[in-house]
C-alpha cells in the first residue's frame, strides 16, 4: 500500500456555534476523513470523520471496545497497555463478554416494554410542567427543572435507586463525564457510585422489586462487582445523555422559531423531529473510542495495532455523502436516514428506546404547555458544555 501522508489536528476545535460541530470537521471531512489526531486527553489516535469510515469502525470486530482515556476511568497512558474494564462495564468489553452481559439487559429495554413506560414518562413530565407553570419567579433554569429530572426519575424508576439519592450521584456522574477531571477526582467518583450501586444491590438480594437491578440480582448470573458496574452504567448512561438532549434541543428550537412553530402546528412531527435533533445536535461531542487489535487500513492510512481510533459521530452525522438536502441545517421535515447519534454496531446504544420515548414526551408537552417559551439571556450568554464528554447546556434560563 502506497501511504498518503496524514494530515494533523487537535481536539477539541473550537465550535463557532453553540449547534454545530466545530467547522475543522468538514474540511477534514471533505480532505481527509481519517486523519492523526491529539485528542482533549493528549493521546495521539486517528480521528475518523467520514459518516461510513465511522460506520465501518463501529461495525469491525478488529476494533476493540477497551480502551485508553476518556470514559475509562483512568488517564491516558500514550503506549501503556489498555487497561481492563471495570468488571460490568459492559460499554468498555469484547465480545464475548460484552455479548453475556449486554443479552442480560436486551429484554428489559425493548421498543415494547419502552411503549408501555411511555404513559409513565408522560405524567412526570406533566407533573414537572405544572410546577414550572406554578413558578412565580422568572427567569427559570430549565435544565434542572425540566431537563435533568425527568430522565433522572426514570432511570431511578426503572432501576430501583432512591431518586431521594439523586443529589450524589448526579454529582459524581457529571465528575466522570468531566474532560478535565484529574485521576483522583475519578477514581473518587467512580468508587462513589460503585458503593451506592453495591449496597443497593445488597439490599435488593433481600428485598426484591420490579426493577431492573432486582431482576440482575433475581437471574443469578452476576457477581456483585459485576452487578454495581452495570449498575452504574446504566444510571450514569441514562441521565446525563438525555437530560442534555432535552435541554439543548429545546434551545436549538428556540433559535429556530420556523421549526418550533412547525413542531407545534403539527405535534405528529416529533417522532421525524427527535431524529433530526439527535443526528443534528450529536451530544458525544468527541465521538466514541476504539483500539486496533491489529494493523488495519482505512482511508488509505495504515492503522497500527494499539492505536486509539475515534469514530466522530457529530462529523458522520454532516456527512453531506450521506445525508440527502443540506446537513447542515436542521429541518424537522428531513426524511429518516439512518445516524450516527446512537453509535453504530454491537455497542449501539441500549436505550436509545427509551431516549427516544423521553425526548418525544418532553419536547411535545413543553411546546405544546408553553408556545411563548423564549431565552431569558442573549444565546451567546447561555453557559455551553465544551468541557463535557456529554455536550449541552451547563443552565438553560428560559421565560414565557
Ligand atoms: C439521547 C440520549 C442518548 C445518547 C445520545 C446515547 C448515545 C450512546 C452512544 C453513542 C453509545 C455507543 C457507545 C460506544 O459505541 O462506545 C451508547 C451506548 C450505550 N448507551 Fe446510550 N445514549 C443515550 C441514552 C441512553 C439511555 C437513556 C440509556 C439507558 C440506560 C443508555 C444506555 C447505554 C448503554 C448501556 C450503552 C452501552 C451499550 C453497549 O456497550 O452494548 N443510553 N449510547
Amino acid at each position: 500500500m502506497t501511504e498518503a501522508q496524514p494530515v494533523t489536528t487537535t481536539q477539541p476545535m473550537a465550535r463557532t456555534c453553540p449547534f454545530d460541530p466545530p467547522s475543522e470537521y468538514r474540511t477534514l471531512r471533505e480532505q481527509s476523513p481519517v486523519a492523526e489526531v491529539t485528542l482533549p486527553d493528549g493521546l495521539r489516535g486517528w480521528l475518523i470523520t467520514g459518516y461510513e469510515e465511522a460506520r465501518a469502525v463501529l461495525a469491525d470486530p478488529r476494533f476493540s471496545s477497551r480502551r485508553r482515556g476518556l470514559r475509562t476511568g483512568g488517564a491516558p497512558a500514550g503506549d501503556a497497555p489498555v487497561p481492563p474494564p471495570a468488571p460490568g462495564m459492559f460499554i468498555l468489553m469484547d465480545p464475548p463478554e460484552h455479548t453475556r452481559l449486554r443479552r442480560l439487559l436486551t429484554g428489559q429495554f425493548t421498543v415494547r416494554r419502552m411503549r408501555q413506560l411511555t404513559p409513565a414518562v408522560e405524567k412526570i413530565v406533566a407533573e414537572h410542567l405544572d410546577a414550572l407553570a406554578a413558578t412565580e419567579g422568572r427567569p427559570v433554569d430549565l435544565l434542572q427543572a425540566f431537563a435533568l429530572p425527568i430522565p433522572s426519575l426514570v432511570i431511578c424508576e426503572l432501576l430501583g435507586v432512591p431518586y431521594a439519592d439523586r443529589v450524589e450521584f448526579q454529582r459524581n456522574s457529571a465528575t466522570l463525564i468531566r474532560i478535565d477531571a484529574t485521576p483522583e477526582e475519578l477514581q473518587q467518583a467512580q468508587q462513589a457510585l460503585n458503593q451506592f450501586i453495591g449496597q443497593l444491590a445488597l439490599a435488593k438480594r433481600t428485598e426484591p422489586g420490579d426493577d431492573i437491578l432486582s431482576g440482575l440480582v433475581r437471574s443469578g448470573e452476576l457477581t456483585d462487582e459485576e452487578l454495581a458496574g452495570v449498575g452504574v452504567l446504566l444510571l450514569l448512561a441514562g441521565h446525563e445523555t438525555t437530560a442534555n438532549m432535552i435541554a439543548l434541543a429545546t434551545m436549538c428550537l428556540l433559535q429556530n422559531p420556523g421549526q418550533w412553530e412547525a413542531l407545534r402546528a403539527d405535534p405528529s412531527l416529533m417522532d421525524g423531529a427527535v431524529e433530526e435533533l439527535l443526528r443534528y445536535l450529536s451530544v458525544i461531542q468527541y465521538g466514541v473510542r476504539r483500539t486496533a487489535l491489529e494493523d488495519v487500513e482505512l482511508g488509505g492510512h495504515r492503522i497500527q495495532a494499539g492505536s486509539t481510533v475515534v469514530a466522530c459521530l457529530p462529523s458522520g452525522n454532516r456527512d453531506t455523502e450521506h445525508f440527502s438536502g443540506d446537513p447542515e441545517q436542521l429541518d424537522v421535515h428531513r426524511p429518516y436516514s439512518p445516524h450516527l447519534a446512537f453509535g453504530h454496531g454491537i455497542h449501539q446504544c441500549l436505550g436509545q428506546q427509551l431516549a427516544r420515548v423521553e425526548m418525544k414526551a418532553a419536547l411535545t408537552a413543553l411546546i405544546e404547555r408553553f408556545p411563548t417559551l423564549r431565552l431569558a439571556v442573549p444565546v451567546e450568554q447561555v453557559p455551553m458544555r465544551d468541557n463535557m464528554i456529554v455536550y449541552g447546556v451547563h443552565e438553560l434560563p428560559v421565560t414565557w
